[in-house]
């Protein structure tokens, strides 16, 4: 490991061992032969990973991918199956909700228990009690046992506790999603604190726009093994076309379930989005519907979206009623001018959908086009502002 380095993967598998619900009797005769109903699986696959100190690293992926799992192995609470993992500096895990939490001790004794396992000693427990409740904002409960705090309550107190223990590596999983709005931009800010004070942070997250904006490395867990590691925008894409794919599978299958038509009825034939030549501002999105079987009614819907998967923008054309798209058989060009997209410089992906009043969707292509945005005006972030500053006295 060299001094950059604050965790090390080497090679790790873990394995599950899922154990199949069995009768009384099949217990008794295959007494002997149990391990004959084991259902072996491997959550993680020959995981090789570096983290070096100081990076934000979002590990991504559906439902089941693993990445509670590597967390887990990562904090030491689960061992690996095979590999090791070698990690230095004080660690503060925010994993399950209420782990590390007596239940039937009060807020006050869990503080001081969970800053002892942390490594803390009493005097400096003493020392930033009064900071981790306040920072909780939950003083009135304090001396309640935590078995009666709400969910919300827990991980405040919870994350109070990791972020005044001063840690070298914070594992966050999902927990964060718990609490208010007015809390999870607490903790995002103290996030951000830690960030610039060079501390590592390994965080579970589904929320795009959350890794998006605080990770400097994502790496993408698939079936337990690891699909991309790097650039967080290629990462997130990577996510959103394996959801993408899902989504359609999926939406193939209920349509096989339903007994619909094979043929959608109305359909993306083609969409391109370009800057308009003196008005580079004005988005002019030209699109190509193929009307195959004609409904009572249908309507487009549009949405922008930043390399990160931030959505920027949404509309459909249900909002204007007083607008009237073709609804006979075959091709019709349609544009969509969005002016002044004063949007920070970047790559922007605008996903169309075609569908009924309903909600219910005839075809959708996340994707359909896209835009660059060269350059800022002045200043840098998510719009382009170009602002006047005047001296007044
Ligand atoms: N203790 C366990 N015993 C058996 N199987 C487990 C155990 N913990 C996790 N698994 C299985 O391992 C796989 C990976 O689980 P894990 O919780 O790491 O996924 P995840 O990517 O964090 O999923 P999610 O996004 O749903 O939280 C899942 O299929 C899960 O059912």
């Amino acid at each position: 490991m060299t001094t950059t380095d604050i965790i090390r993967i080497h090679d790790v598998s873990k394995r599950f061992v899922l154990h199949q619900d069995k009768s009384v009797k099949e217990r008794i005769l295959n007494v002997r032969k149990s391990r004959e109903h084991r259902n072996d699986f491997w959550a993680l696959s020959n995981i090789d990973l570096t983290i070096q100190a100081g990076t934000t690293v979002g590990l991504v992926g559906h439902n089941g991918s693993g990445k509670s799992t590597l967390l887990k192995v990562i904090g030491g609470i689960l061992q690996p199956t095979t590999g090791r993992v070698e990690r230095r500096g004080r660690l503060a895990a925010l994993l399950e909700l209420g782990a590390g939490f007596h239940p039937d001790l009060t807020g006050r004794e869990n503080v001081y228990l969970n800053a002892a396992i942390l490594g803390l000693s009493r005097e400096e427990t003493d020392a930033i009690f009064d900071d981790v409740v306040e920072f909780s904002g939950i003083e009135s409960f304090i001396e309640t046992q935590v078995k009666f705090y709400s969910s919300g309550m827990y991980v405040r107190l919870a994350f109070a506790v990791a972020i005044h223990v001063e840690p070298d590596l914070l594992l966050v999983d999902e927990v964060l999603a718990v609490g208010d709005e007015p809390f999870q931009r607490k903790c995002m800010d103290k996030i951000a604190e830690f960030q610039s004070q060079g501390r590592t942070i390994v965080l579970v997250s589904h929320s795009a726009a959350q890794v998006g904006s605080l990770c400097d490395r994502v790496i993408v867990l698939d079936g337990g093994k690891v699909m991309h590691d790097g650039d967080p925008a290629k990462g997130l894409a990577i996510l959103r076309a394996g959801y993408e794919a899902d989504r359609v599978a999926h939406e193939a299958e209920n349509k096989e379930k339903a007994g619909a038509p094979a043929v959608d009825s109305y359909r993306i034939a083609s969409a391109v989005a370009t800057p308009d030549a003196g008005q580079p501002d004005n988005i002019r999105v030209r699109l190509d519907v193929e009307i195959l079987q004609p409904r009572e009614s249908w309507g487009i819907g549009l949405s922008i979206e930043n390399s990160l998967g931030t959505h920027m923008y949404g509309m459909t054309t249900f909002d204007r009623p007083e607008l009237v798209l073709p609804n006979t058989r075959g091709l019709h060009s349609l544009e969509i001018v969005l002016p002044q997209v004063r949007v920070g410089a970047g790559t922007y992906l605008i996903n169309i959908g075609l569908g009924n009043q309903a909600g219910q969707t005839f075809h959708r292509v996340a994707g359909a086009a896209s835009f660059a945005v060269e350059e800022n005006d002045f200043g840098y972030g998510l719009i382009r502002i170009n602002p006047e500053i005047t001296v007044t006295s």
